[in-house]
């Protein structure tokens, strides 16, 4: 047992509903397999859901973790990262992407601060429940937080995560924010599938070419230094995530446990999904990619993690909104399933 999150298997999504799903997607008034992609889609959800007719998902509840991170002062972003606490603010006030398009989705959006370097004066005392510390180490050179830092946050995450779940979710998306953070995404992936720097750096932000050369330097450096972790996530999460990431690893670990599929994001994600994975194996069959980032390193992560992303959009926001543009596909993906006649109804 490592923090909150216990390393051992969880249930998988019912087989047997699957299996009744399949025969029903099988049996649709389409030729075999005309679905595609989209009817695997839908069998994946109605095995998580427990029907083989499912319906939704409605109750979709986005979770976006904010935090800082010590390596922005390197020059490995195209932003300061004073963005981060307006971000918060402007995710709170309705207009960020991810606060629009989950607004047109009818998803609630929930953003916390787990690790901003502000106090975020005047915003509701429940975004800084959860806040463990100010932004972290600069991973080059030391570690991002302490184990009890991490032990913390993992706790918060999967306590976020329930309560989600207790307010009826029957979908979860996990977002991210904060100024720097696909420097340790990176950097996690990067361990933990013993891949090089120039492997896994990308531009995140939209960095310039002197930019890209420096990241891959911290990125380069952050990885020499952390050899010989990756074989414990807890302390790879300490050595060079910190307390945004570790809460979400701990967030994806509980839904899995609790049941309740999730739609993966950016690399942000993808590399807490990484984490989460080896501390406990199986929660991979509670989520989906929702899309492919332009970051290298969560396509290296999503390989590895077998899921094949639903949309390749270009996109590299983060916050959440990769997966949000992939929930049309799957309500289209369960409506199919659902509402469908049958070959076999046909007047043949
Ligand atoms: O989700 C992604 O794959 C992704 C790719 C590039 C950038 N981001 C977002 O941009 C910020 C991190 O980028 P950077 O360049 O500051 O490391 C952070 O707020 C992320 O949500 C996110
Ligand atoms: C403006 C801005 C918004 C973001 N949302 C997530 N990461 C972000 C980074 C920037 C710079």
């Amino acid at each position: 047992m490592s923090g909150a999150v216990a390393r051992e298997a969880v249930a998988a999504p019912s087989r047997e509903v699957a299996a009744a799903a399949r025969t029903r997607l099988d049996a649709l008034a389409t030729p075999l397999g005309a679905w595609g992609r989209l009817g695997e889609l839908a069998v994946w959800y109605a095995a998580c859901s427990g029907s083989a007719r499912p319906t939704g998902p409605e109750r979709v509840r986005v979770v976006v973790l904010a935090g800082d991170h010590g390596v922005a002062q390197h020059g490995v972003s195209a932003y300061p990262a004073a963005v981060t606490p307006a971000m918060v603010r402007t995710v709170l006030a309705g207009g960020a992407g991810v606060a629009v398009l989950g607004r047109s989705l009818g998803a609630t959006v929930r953003v916390l601060d787990i690790a901003v370097d502000d106090d975020l004066a005047g915003v509701p005392a429940d975004v800084q429940r959860y806040k463990v510390r100010r932004s972290s180490g600069s991973i080059d050179r030391e570690d991002a937080c302490s184990a009890a830092e991490i032990a913390a946050a993992l706790a918060a995450g999967a306590e976020i995560a329930a309560e989600e779940i207790d307010a009826g979710a029957d979908l979860l998306v996990l977002g991210d924010l904060g100024i720097g953070n696909t420097t340790p995404a990176a950097v996690l992936i990067g361990a933990q599938l013993g891949l090089d720097a120039a492997t896994v750096t990308g531009r995140g932000t939209g960095i310039d070419d002197p930019g890209l050369e420096r990241k891959t330097e911290v990125i380069g450096a952050a990885l020499a230094r952390v050899r010989g972790r990756a074989a414990d996530p807890v302390d790879l999460l300490a050595a060079a995530g910190g307390a945004d990431f570790a809460a979400g690893v701990g967030f994806l670990a509980a839904a899995a446990r609790h049941g309740v599929p999730v739609l993966l994001d950016g690399v942000i994600a993808v590399a807490q999904a990484l984490t989460a994975q080896r501390l406990q194996p199986g929660a991979v069959h509670w989520w989906a990619a929702g899309h492919r980032s332009t970051e290298p390193a969560q396509s290296a992560a999503l390989q590895a993690l077998g899921l094949e992303p639903l949309l390749d959009l270009g996109m590299r926001l983060g916050e959440g909104t990769g997966a949000l543009a992939a929930v049309p596909l799957l309500r289209s993906a369960t409506a199919v399933l659902s509402g469908m006649s049958l070959l076999s109804d046909l007047d043949l």
